[in-house]
């Protein structure tokens, strides 16, 4: 693990990378804090333009996928782009590329449905929070609710977390109880590259994102399947992250000089 705020940033790095994942790789993104900006309302959030026909163009030449923590019915008209397989609820739902919708683990919702009365306790004491039902996740925002009164939410879902054998995170003002079956981030990206792969190898993966759950993506390719790029985190935090990127800006200018890159290594294989 690394401090985030030493890592050395992806767009001054980027011809190492491309040496690293081409020429066959598969590109995962986050979508929160990487594919779009950090907004008040989760509901208002939406990828950067020009982003859609990057990853548009990009899918056409390698395999993409877009891993978020939210549900795969919200995820997913969020970036709506022709041939980008989706895995929602940090992994549990995913659609492959061909529109096909897998659950690796159908049964981990239902210990969650006993903790949701809890969690509304929790949010009934802290004015201004949102709890969000997703099924596969409950997350209670926290990004409207007094200072004083964030900290006692998060800890008391935290202790819900423990109580019920539940996961738990806090991630951007957002605390989320998840199933306790060992599946996150890090699994679904290699389920996707086990199934991307041919001629018996899989793709390197390049995975971008900003919030702890991408942390579980970050830890799977570092034994050597890929490169995670943190969005860089504030405050700074330890991450098994290799590269960094200061925004989704910066994600949006990445994406579109590997399109370059790809295309140039095809023009002039080695
Ligand atoms: O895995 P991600 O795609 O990064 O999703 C993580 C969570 O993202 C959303 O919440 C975060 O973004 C909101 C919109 O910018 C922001 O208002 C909120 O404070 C952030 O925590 C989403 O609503 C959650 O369900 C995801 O788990």
């Amino acid at each position: 693990m690394t401090p985030s705020d030493t890592l050395p940033n992806a767009l001054a790095g980027l011809d190492a990378i491309v040496d690293d994942v081409l020429p066959r790789a598969a590109v995962f993104l986050d979508f929160d804090g990487t594919l779009s900006p950090i907004v008040e309302n989760p509901d208002r959030a939406a990828a950067l333009p020009g982003i859609a026909v990057l990853l548009e163009r990009l899918a056409r030449r390698l395999p993409v996928a877009v891993v978020s923590g939210r549900g795969l019915a919200d995820l997913a008209p969020r970036v709506a782009v022709e041939g980008v397989a989706h895995a929602g609820s940090h992994g549990f739902e995913i659609r492959t590329r061909d529109g096909r919708e897998v659950r690796p683990f159908p049964e981990a919702a239902a210990p969650l449905e006993g903790a949701i009365p809890d969690l509304r306790r929790v949010a009934a004491a802290a004015p201004g929070s949102r709890l969000e039902d997703k099924r596969f996740a409950l997350a209670l925002h926290l990004r409207g609710v007094p200072p004083a009164l964030e900290k006692a939410a998060a800890a008391r879902t935290r202790a819900i977390a423990e109580a019920r054998g539940l996961r738990f995170s806090h991630g951007r003002r957002v605390v989320e109880l998840r199933p306790p079956d060992a599946w996150d981030k890090g699994r679904a990206v290699e389920w996707f590259l086990d199934r991307w792969a041919s001629g018996g190898s899989r793709p390197r993966a390049l995975y971008i994102g900003d919030d702890v759950t991408d942390e579980d993506a970050f830890r799977a390719l570092s034994s050597g399947a890929g490169t995670g790029i943190v969005v860089r985190p504030r405050p700074p935090r330890d991450t098994a992250a290799r590269w960094a990127l200061e925004g989704p800006t910066e994600v949006r200018t990445l994406l579109l000089r590997l399109v370059d890159a790809v295309d140039g290594a095809r023009r002039s294989p080695a």
